[in-house]
């Protein structure tokens, strides 16, 4: 407030952009990996906060675009959710930078510790419950991942898992991603409706969420096995679902079929996930 009882002008604070980043208080180390934009680094940010920094590849997103939503997505704030912590946006190429998740992608860290979580329902289950936890908090705020599976969580220190990347599909320019017949469309994380009319909402999150289950429970395993696309659309437009994993039970694996119900409207909201896996975990423990 003012020292004064003059009026707050409403412009106050809004003039630096908070969700823009100082490249000078970035400090690049290792190299992370690389996606669908390019390489993403290590980083410390003001000399102590771990950050990733993904270094937008030009020509593979649509920035000006995104750099408008980035404002909403800092927003977006949940212990399940990776955080976004801003952009550097004065430079080319432009910094995402997020906060650290040590372990990685999921995907990666189910593969290596298949032997240690193999028939640890427990802690498979916590995994599904704290990825429900996060998409139940952007189902609350009508925001659609488009992307979500097992490669896009990340697992920080304690067995954390956050979802990672929500909502930045919408901006990769490669159709070869974005349009459904592409050779990089996530068809085995698409329902029917996504498949036929690239129809997204929170009931189609829904879908990928039991996919992304299904890769829980299997440690990693590729939904579909060696099936090329054409016939998994097939088999996804007749109604026929991933089978039950050796190590997942029964109750479980409802929830899953569930999360495939051919009409959208017939899969549970993502509120309604959270309470039946709480349930089921208080049961098995
Ligand atoms: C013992 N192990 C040693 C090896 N290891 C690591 O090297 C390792 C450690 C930490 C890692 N952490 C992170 N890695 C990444 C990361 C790394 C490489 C690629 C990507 N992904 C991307 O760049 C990316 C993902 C999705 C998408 C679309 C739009 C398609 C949905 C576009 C781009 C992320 C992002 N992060 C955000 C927060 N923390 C991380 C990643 C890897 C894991 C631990």
């Amino acid at each position: 407030a003012s020292p004064c009882d003059r009026p707050v002008p409403a412009t106050a604070g809004l003039s630096h952009d908070k969700w823009e980043i100082d490249p000078a208080e970035l400090m690049l180390l290792e190299e992370l990996g690389s996606g669908q934009f390019g390489v993403v680094r290590h980083g410390k940010w003001k000399g102590s906060i771990d950050t990733a920094v993904k270094m937008m590849k030009e020509g593979t997103m649509s920035e000006d675009d995104f750099i408008e939503e980035a404002k909403v997505m800092t927003k977006l704030q949940h212990q399940n959710l990776v955080q976004l912590y801003g952009v550097c946006s004065k430079h080319r190429p432009i910094y995402i930078v997020t906060e650290y998740m040590r372990h990685g992608s999921l995907l990666n860290y189910l593969r290596r510790h298949e032997n240690s979580l193999g028939g640890n329902n427990g802690l498979l289950l916590d995994m599904c419950i704290q990825v429900c936890k996060g998409m139940a908090y952007l189902e609350r705020h009508n925001y659609i991942h488009r992307d979500l599976a097992a490669r896009n969580c990340l697992v920080g220190s304690e067995n954390v898992v956050k979802v990672a990347d929500f909502g930045l599909a919408r901006y990769v320019l490669d159709d070869q991603y974005t349009s459904s017949g592409g050779t990089k469309f996530p068809i085995k994380w698409a329902p029917p409706e996504v498949l036929n009319y690239t129809r997204f909402s929170s009931k189609s999150d829904v879908w990928a969420y039991g996919v992304l289950m299904w890769e829980i429970f299997t440690c990693g395993k590729m939904p579909y096995g060696r099936l090329k696309n054409t016939e998994v659309v097939d088999r996804v437009q007749r109604g026929i679902i991933l089978e039950k994993p050796k190590m997942c039970f029964k109750e479980v694996y409802e929830v899953m079929r569930k999360c495939w119900s051919h009409c959208p409207e017939d899969r549970p909201s993502f509120r309604l996930l959270k309470d039946q896996l709480a349930v089921i975990s208080q049961g098995l423990l």
